[in-house]
């Protein structure tokens, strides 16, 4: 496959590496990081192992835009100015593995070609040319709304899906297409706005949440994504988003949350996207969300004052 990674950080350059193994891989990525990539190589170390030679280039034109999948892996903020961006070129699939309900941004500009994705993969960019897999997880893809996976998608099963699965696996990654990808979309979503604030808030590992009263806190975060999820058609309990929290809680114990990452470096963060994007369309449906609004505010406090310093 013809893949392009567009915004090679530190997820985007681990898998772009480990697919360069089998495909022809172009990342879009920054300076000093591409420079180095396109002269010595990419490096992936830790939990896989890879020396591969992808592309790289910081300005992608609109040929090299022309390709079988972009995979997108830019923080959600960034998803609008890349989704122009990809509107330059014509690729057939783009797909993004961003935290955050970013598929509707993506798909405001690239219509129907856009599907889901989430990773539970962990990855740090070391340096210039080099990225560490810190956990090997899963890659999840598939349609990202229930109506597209009508009409010849029978079954709910998605066959570009299962094309993009199939080349996942087929250079080492764990990847499977998912039949239900829109109510794994909005677990995922539960799972970060139960978590990711929380941790950044408080500065405290994953583990923490184990136990009150962080865990209840995060309970109550992802009660409120459930109940907003169903008000949008999708079947997700409040009992199903409170086990998977407890699931990625009790399995990434030792994690600091990309969210608390980015505040510990003085970041913007993912929130809008996350506990915001909850806030926004329960408030729409008419649902209050106090736990996922408070959190939303306290970071937003916090990236205004970073911001104004
Ligand atoms: N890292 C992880 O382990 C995981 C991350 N995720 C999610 O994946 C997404 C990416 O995370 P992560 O890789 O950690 O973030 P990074 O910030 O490391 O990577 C994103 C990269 O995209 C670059 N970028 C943004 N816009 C452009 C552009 N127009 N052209 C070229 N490069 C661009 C950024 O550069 P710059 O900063 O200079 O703008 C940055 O280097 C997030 O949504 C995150 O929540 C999900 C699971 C695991
Ligand atoms: C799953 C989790 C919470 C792991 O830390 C994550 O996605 C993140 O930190 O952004």
């Amino acid at each position: 496959m013809e893949i392009v990674v567009f915004g090679a950080g530190a997820l985007g350059s681990m898998v772009g590496g480990i697919l360069a193994r089998e495909h022809h891989v172009t990342l879009v990525a920054r300076d000093p990081h591409a420079r180095r990539i396109a002269g010595q190589g990419l490096r992936v170390v830790g939990e896989l192992d890879a020396h591969t030679r992808p592309r790289a280039t910081t300005a992608p034109t609109p040929e090299d835009l022309t390709c079988d999948l972009v995979l997108v892996t830019v923080k959600a903020y960034d998803t609008d100015e890349a989704a122009r961006t990809l509107a330059t070129g014509d690729p057939e699939l783009v797909c993004s593995l961003s935290n955050g309900l970013t598929e509707e941004t993506l798909a405001g500009h690239l219509g129907d070609r856009v599907l889901a994705g989430s990773a539970t993969y962990g990855a740090e960019l070391v340096g210039p040319g080099e990225v560490r897999c810190t956990g090997v997880g899963r890659i999840h893809v598939g349609e990202f709304a229930d109506e597209r996976l009508d009409g010849d998608e029978a079954g709910g099963a998605s066959r570009r899906a299962e094309r993009v699965a199939a080349a996942f696996r087929e250079a080492g990654l764990d990847c499977t297409a998912d039949p239900e990808m829109p109510r794994r979309r909005w677990e995922k979503l539960a799972v970060n706005a139960g978590i990711n604030a929380v941790t950044a808030l408080a500065r405290v590992p994953n583990g923490a949440l184990a136990d009150a009263p962080g865990r209840a806190v995060a309970h109550r975060a992802a009660r409120e994504t459930a109940r907003v999820a169903r008000s949008q058609g999708l079947d997700l309990a409040d009992d199903e988003a409170v086990a998977a929290v407890d699931t990625v809680v009790r399995e990434t114990a030792a994690n600091r949350s990309s969210m608390r990452q980015d505040v510990e470096s003085g970041s913007r963060t993912e929130v809008d996207a996350i506990n915001g994007a909850v806030v926004d369309r329960g408030t729409a449906a008419g649902i209050d969300t106090p736990t996922n609004r408070t959190m939303a505010d306290l970071l937003g406090t916090w990236e205004r004052e970073r911001i104004e310093e």
